[in-house]
């Protein structure tokens, strides 16, 4: 018979099979079914929906918030609860806020190493929780809180397993990432760019980057960068007015297209350029229907205006373009608002970073955010915004879990939203592990478009690193045609983006993208102890009255 002081173990409903038991020393756990399958690697084994704490509920209810020992990214117990335990169970969101996981996701034990990592969903405001290696039946589920515990691990931690001295060598060919410390205590998650007007424009010495000082531009036919835009033709020169009234109406007057004239006349058609493709990814908007015109079609329109009278020829054979003669090393102008969106994509690249290393990887990471758009641009009359915003994409190394040499940050990155851009279209739907190149369309001989208006996968897109891409990244980020990298560390063994080569500025090459470091002495840097310096010592850099960056790619054998 049944005593009633029994304890059982607390029930919970997982779709996993996951079940909680409770362990001597450790309280409740997460434990894989005893009684089920073993769980393959990378399985999601449990998405917890978060409840969020803002800073003043838990400054006033919970710890001291802005105790120097919380951490960002990854469990925040450093500090014992002023008032409650609830600080032993929540995250720190990467916006600031506390957040409780719900469901398992608050009862996963610590582990050195771990064998499930989580990543934190801002898009759904969950946190997910995936298994870093096949785990046997019954066996404990866990992760990694981080270095600074605030209780005596049970089974503790074994010198040959301990992250601290697994990262500390300084020879490991990942330019200082790796060794790199998570360190609690010098992080911040302020954004210096946040407060103050977002359109002031800033000088290139307030970037939180330096930029790569390209080579003048070679005017050739291939250096003509085009996008898909959708345009109709006009039976009648008289509508041309009321389409122009209507596209400010609707807000389709954006500047995306503001280097372009809306009509062309050419062989006796006059043509109305309406919009991009990458506003409207699959059809084209639908035109008052009293004006009864023709179908929309998609058209090839040079991507930027013509900086020079050649430019200007090639380009005016494709849409009439506008002229914007500037001087050769003039760099786009940069707002407030659009280095405090840098500030946080850089920071959510070091924290994909992070994460990688609590994962078991290479500390290296990459992430395509979501284009920033100026906030005149953000919304049409009526405060809604003009077009759903495109997905984000982040990924990092994988190349010791998967054994697989060329899965670097950057080129998981691009199989990412080409995925995404594959499973977009109807045809791939079924298809989400797709092979990359089966999303980009070109496998069978249909060609999808993605949603960035081209059948590539990076136009207008930026890409942040944490390391300066390799050759074979680059050569990727070209095919993609990327419009700029900003990385945090130079490779100067192995990069391709100033260090041992700069691959857009090769002769032959059909696209060019911007690049740029990040400032070593920015506060998203010092997130990071490292000891680049000792092995960057053999590259030479230099920043000119005008704060570009210039490397010096001759470098001691
Ligand atoms: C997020 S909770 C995990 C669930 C917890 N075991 C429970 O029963 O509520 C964190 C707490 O679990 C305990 N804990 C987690 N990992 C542990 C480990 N490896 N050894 C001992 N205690 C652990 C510590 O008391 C810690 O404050």
């Amino acid at each position: 018979m049944e005593s009633a002081a029994v304890h059982h173990d607390p029930q919970h409903l997982n779709s996993t099979g996951c079940v909680i038991r409770v362990s001597e020393g450790k309280g409740r756990g997460v434990y894989g079914s005893a009684a089920s399958k073993p769980i393959p690697r990378d399985s999601t084994i449990e998405i917890s929906p978060v409840l969020f704490f803002s800073k003043s509920e838990y400054e006033d209810h919970g710890i001291i918030f802005d105790s120097p020992l919380s951490v960002p990214f990854a469990y925040s117990p450093l500090f014992p609860g002023k008032h409650t335990v609830l600080n032993h169970y929540t995250f720190v969101w990467p916006d600031g806020r506390m957040a409780l996981a719900l469901g398992l996701g608050s009862l996963f034990n610590h582990s050195d190493p771990p064998n499930v990592s989580f990543k934190l969903d801002t898009s759904t405001d969950s946190i997910r929780y995936i298994t870093t290696r096949d785990i046997q039946t019954g066996e404990e589920l866990c992760i990694f809180y981080g270095h600074k515990l605030w209780f005596t691990p049970v089974g503790g931690v074994t010198e040959e397993n301990d992250v601290r001295t697994t990262y500390e060598d300084p020879h490991d060919g990942w330019g200082g990432l790796s060794i790199v410390e998570f360190d609690e205590q010098s992080i911040t998650s302020v954004n210096p760019f946040a407060e103050g007007n977002a359109e002031e424009p800033l000088v290139e010495g307030d970037l939180p980057f330096m930029r790569y000082k390209l080579p003048p531009e070679e005017e050739t036919p291939e250096t003509v960068r085009t996008i898909q835009a959708w345009v109709v033709d006009i039976p009648d020169q008289r509508l041309i007015t009321t389409i122009l009234k209507w596209l400010k109406q609707v807000n389709l007057d954006s500047a995306e297209l503001a280097h372009l004239k809306r009509i062309r006349k050419q062989n006796g058609t006059t043509t109305f350029l309406i919009a991009s493709q990458a506003a409207f990814p699959l059809d084209p908007p639908r035109l008052p229907e009293h004006l009864d015109l023709l179908s929309p079609y998609l058209h090839i329109v040079p991507a930027s205006s013509a900086l020079t009278p050649t430019q200007l020829n090639l380009k005016t054979v494709l849409w009439p373009t506008m002229f914007t003669p500037r001087r050769k090393d003039e760099q786009e102008r940069w707002s407030r608002g659009k280095a405090a969106w840098a500030w946080q994509a850089m920071q959510r690249t070091v924290q994909a970073a992070v994460e990688a290393i609590h994962n078991g990887e290479y500390p290296i990471a990459a992430h395509v955010p979501t284009p920033y758009e100026e906030p005149s641009c953000k919304n049409n009359a009526d405060g809604i915004p003009s077009r759903e915003a495109p997905k984000e994409f982040v990924a990092h190394d994988t190349r010791k879990s998967t054994q697989h040499p060329l899965r670097h940050a950057v080129i998981n990155t691009i199989r990412k939203v080409a995925d995404s851009a594959g499973s977009t279209s109807s045809i791939y739907n079924d298809k989400a592990e797709s092979d990359a190149s089966i999303s980009q369309g070109e496998s069978d001989g249909r060609v999808t478009p993605l949603q960035n208006g081209t059948n590539y996968l990076l136009t207008s897109l930026t890409l942040f690193t944490t390391h300066e891409p390799c050759v074979m990244c680059s050569m990727a980020l070209l095919h993609s045609r990327v419009k700029e990298v900003i990385y945090l560390y130079p490779m100067p063994k192995t990069g391709a983006c100033g260090s041992i080569t700069c691959l857009p500025t090769l002769k032959g090459v059909n696209h060019r993208y911007s690049i740029a470091r990040w400032k070593p002495d920015d506060q998203i840097s010092s997130l990071i102890v490292s000891i680049a310096k000792k092995k960057y010592s053999r590259v030479t850099t230099s920043v000119d009255d005008h704060g570009v960056l210039h490397i010096d790619t001759k470098i001691d054998a």
